[in-house]
């Protein structure tokens, strides 16, 4: 059967899954990011002038306050006083605007970038092997490209910048404090330290705590899901273990209460920490300052004005907040990296089926379409073992039918993905008009191998837009044409919409019959020479199985057919029937050959094919 997804643990998976969220970050992670800022360059240098002026002009606030007090009120000087009273409010005005130009400028950057990591994952994962599709959950790959570039977001748009903003602002402040008053901010640094240790200490605190609370969260909802499934409860009542149940749920749920308490705790203390130093360092320099200006003589000029005490205590509470953020620096910059890894790893999966450097475009008119499998071994694991498929050797000439027929998990449809180089070969040639077909380009063999698979896939969108997926230039009348050969063609015109009508998961839902049906028409469309089938096992009413066999038949005609058949009008008119077991071609021949052969084959025929419902089956051959 040919199928999207299987199991089988490999490679892809194994190196996905090894990675925990506390891996060390890569080398080059950092380098790699900066690449993928290159193109906003521009963006990003207008953003660090943003920063940077908000922070400078943000110290005009509390030199204006300095001027107040010192030139205006002090000296009664109304026209001043209204001058920088004004000033102090157009002054933020425009600092506010320049901030709102910047989280703009930010935020198209952080855009730009995760759109052009999505695509480029995108492409990336169109490149990817089905092996790595069977091997990966499709959850995962969601994740991937959803989750994660999205948390990046946060880190572009604030983590970079706020870095940026709170060292500007440290710096900036800490020199205008340096020129009001050296003494003065000396004796502030001294304190610092102090603020820093309780401020690093709370915070590990807390992310301590936040991280056992997640967990405790993950451990509650993990055991609601275990134990209050149907299973779970199946068990528990039969077991009669409710008593146990309920004492582990309360135990966990106590200590989530618990840890939430501290959660809420540790953040208030460090309120009162923060709000504690907020007081008493603006006290210790109006003690000091209040000081000097008291003891200096009256006749002499005070080291510092009242104005500079003003200012110097306003700049003094400039400085906390930023220093505290810078204090989680490290812990921000390593989750933004980690994040960003994650991102690199998917981009940097090995692309396992790419172009040979000599590859050849071939053109599918100049195709004939002999398929010849040469000593063909194949294993899906990559370590050879266990072998899918040994020594496999048959010749298809052009326009022929072959059959494959054999128990279930023989390894027909691993034949059939070797055709279309879905997956390649561990030992041996598979060749296409005798050129091997990793010697072909890959753009080339979708134009040459058509395939119908089991489950048809509709996309969600129109009948029309279905079918033209194989080929986006068909006319209205091959259109036609196609769904006529297909026996569809009636049907669609029935629908309200018909060519227009949307099908797909939430659209118009074909029947069984009508999809396979409108996978044929799409494959008369593309008009590949060579025609992979794997012939659905499930039953269709008989009307609908007729009708698909006639356009089966339709299809074939001319093209070299590998059919995994389960219909015996196809082995019956297969010039060649293989019969494999076990990876092997263990019979070939045809129908007669083989049935006389009294093998294998013989076995399964009067098994499978004898019981298929004649009526459809002779129909079909008769056509
Ligand atoms: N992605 C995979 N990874 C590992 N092993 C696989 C994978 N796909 C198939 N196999 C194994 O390869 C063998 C051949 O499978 P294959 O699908 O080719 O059989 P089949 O003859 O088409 O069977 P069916 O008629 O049931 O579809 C089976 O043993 C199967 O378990």
């Amino acid at each position: 059967m040919l199928r999207g997804a299987g199991g089988g643990g490999g490679g892809f998976r194994r190196a996905l899954m090894a990675e925990k969220p506390e891996k060390p970050v890569r080398a080059g992670t950092a380098r790699r990011v900066v690449k993928f800022f290159a193109p906003y360059k521009l963006h990003v240098l207008l953003v660090l002038i943003a920063i940077l002026i908000i922070s400078v002009v943000g110290l005009a606030n509390p030199y204006l306050l300095k001027l107040i007090v010192d030139d205006a009120i002090l000296k009664r000087d109304m026209d001043k006083l209204i001058l920088y009273a004004v000033l102090m409010i157009v002054i933020p005005v425009v600092n506010g605007l320049i901030g709102v130009w910047q989280t703009y400028l930010n935020n198209l950057i952080g855009q730009r970038v995760m759109r052009d990591l999505r695509n480029e994952l995108y492409r990336h994962m169109q490149r990817m092997s089905l092996r790595f599709f069977s091997e990966t959950k499709t959850g995962e790959i969601q994740s991937r490209l959803g989750n994660d570039v999205n948390g990046i977001q946060d880190v572009i748009t604030n983590t970079a910048s706020s870095i940026v903003s709170n060292i500007t602002t440290v710096v900036s402040t800490i020199t205008a404090m340096f020129l009001l008053s050296w003494q003065l901010t000396l004796l502030s640094l001294a304190l610092l330290p102090l603020f820093l240790y309780l401020t690093y200490k709370v915070g590990s605190i807390r992310r301590e705590l936040a991280k056992n609370t997640q967990k405790s969260l993950a451990d509650i909802s993990a055991l609601i899901e275990e134990s209050l499934s149907v299973s779970g409860v199946l068990l528990t009542k039969t077991f009669g273990r409710q008593r146990e149940s309920i004492d582990r749920f309360s135990r966990e749920n106590q200590r989530l209460a618990d840890l939430q308490l501290r959660q809420q705790m540790v953040g208030r203390w460090f309120f009162m920490i923060t709000s504690t130093f907020f007081s008493i360092t603006p006290a210790l320099v109006y003690y000091f300052a209040g000081r000097t200006i008291i003891h200096t003589p009256p006749d002499q000029v005070p080291p510092i004005t009242v104005g500079g005490i003003v200012a110097f205590t306003t700049l003094q509470s400039r400085l906390f907040f930023p220093l505290g953020q810078l204090l989680t620096v490290q812990v921000q910059i390593q989750a933004a990296l980690a994040l960003f890894d994650r991102i690199f790893e998917y981009l940097d999966l090995p692309v396992e089926i790419t172009d040979r450097p000599n590859a050849i475009e071939l053109d599918p008119h100049d195709v004939k379409g002999r398929i010849t499998f040469d000593h063909v071994y194949f294993s899906y694991s990559r370590t050879g073992r266990p072998m899918n498929l040994y020594d496999i050797n048959f010749d298809a000439p052009p326009g022929s039918l072959v059959a494959l027929v054999g128990p279930t998990g023989a390894g027909k449809t691993t034949i059939a993905y070797l055709i279309a180089r879905l997956y390649d070969v561990t030992k041996g040639r598979v060749l296409i008009d005798g050129i091997d077909v990793r010697d072909i380009r890959l753009a080339s063999l979708p134009q040459i191998i058509g395939m119908v698979s089991q489950e048809t896939y509709l996309f969600h969108a129109s009948v029309r837009e279905n079918l033209l997926f194989a080929k986006p230039d068909a006319t209205e009348e091959e259109l036609i044409a196609a769904t006529k050969a297909a026996n569809i063609y009636d049907r669609i015109t029935e629908l309200p919409e018909g060519f227009d009508t949307i099908v797909g998961e939430r659209g118009y839902r074909f029947s069984g019959g009508e999809k396979q049906r409108i996978a044929i028409a799409r494959i008369v469309l593309k008009n590949p020479r060579i025609l992979i089938l794997d012939e659905a096992t499930s039953a269709l009413d008989t009307r609908s199985e007729r009708l698909v066999q006639r356009a089966l038949a339709t299809l074939m005609q001319g093209r070299t057919t590998i059919a995994i058949a389960h219909r015996l009008s196809t082995i019956l008119s297969a010039d060649q029937i293989l019969v494999i077991d076990r990876g092997r071609i263990v019979e070939r021949g045809t129908h007669s050959e083989l049935l006389a052969a009294e093998g294998l084959y013989a076995k399964l025929y009067r098994e499978q094919f004898l019981h298929a419902p004649k009526d459809t089956s002779i129909a079909a051959t008769g056509s």
